[in-house]
């Protein structure tokens, strides 16, 4: 997978060159370039970003100069093109595996009161565009959603989890969140690991992990249970 991000900010996404994704990169499971913006400006002062037509606080990022960085970068295989906003479609796990099956994705990265809209229109002409929100809450700019989910993305890539039943048994991989983990000691400020767990009865422990899930989405995200297929809550599960 190519991966290229278009930002002011360039230096901000240098910890996806770290640690797991940085190896993958190594190893040539997904390449990431980063791109200036300002590269595509003509004006001794780099202007990126001008006064929102209707007045209101803020600034606006000027169309002409993403429409040069997203023609050049965009160029070659259409890609995905996706832009973080607070009024994006919620980005979610599904989401997730979705762009991993994708071979090459854009994100451009708004500052100030985000991107003119035009750009967006203009390149939904050439390309699948998404605009994505990551979670309800206003961040100063796209960076950090961008490294959110090229994160959750990256690590469904084959190879670049060490173990890949850890994708397969995320939260939300079967519609529930991941109950509670355990590890040594076996007693730790005199609270027990679950005895269930150190039983080696490997029914019962699948039994106990999903009464757990199902009860910690219950109690934290009454929602996914509702959005769950009637079929996959056995009689078990309902009883629960
Ligand atoms: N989910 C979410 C996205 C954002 C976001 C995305 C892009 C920009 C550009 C300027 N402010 C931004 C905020 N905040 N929260």
């Amino acid at each position: 997978m190519r991966i290229d991000i278009v930002t002011i900010f360039p230096e901000y996404l240098d910890p996806l060159r770290g640690a797991l994704l940085g190896r993958a990169i190594e190893r040539g499971l997904l390449s990431l370039d980063v791109h200036d913006l300002r590269r595509w400006t003509y004006d001794v002062h780099k202007g990126v970003d001008d006064s929102p037509y209707g007045g209101g606080p803020g600034m606006v990022m000027k169309p002409q100069v993403w429409g040069e960085a997203l023609d050049e970068v965009c160029a070659g295989e259409p890609p995905r093109l996706v832009v973080p906003t607070p009024a994006g479609r919620p980005f979610t796990q599904a989401m997730a595996h979705e762009y991993a099956g994708e071979s090459r994705l854009v994100f451009a990265c708004g500052r100030y009161e985000g991107i003119d809209q035009r750009v967006i229109d203009d390149a939904s002409t050439r390309m699948r565009v998404d605009e994505v929100s990551i979670g309800d809450y206003v961040l100063v700019g796209g960076e950090v959603a961008v490294m959110v989910m090229v994160e959750a993305v990256a690590r469904l890539l084959p190879g670049v989890l060490g173990n890949p039943l850890s994708a397969e048994q995320d939260s939300f991989s079967d519609g529930l969140l991941e109950g509670p983990s355990y590890t040594r000691p076996e007693v730790w400020r005199d609270r027990a690991v679950p005895d269930v767990l150190r039983s080696g009865n490997h029914k019962a422990i699948d039994r106990w992990r999903r009464d757990q899930a199902i009860e910690r989405t219950f109690e934290r995200r009454p929602d996914l249970l509702a959005a769950l297929p009637a079929e996959s809550l056995d009689k078990h599960d309902r009883a629960l």
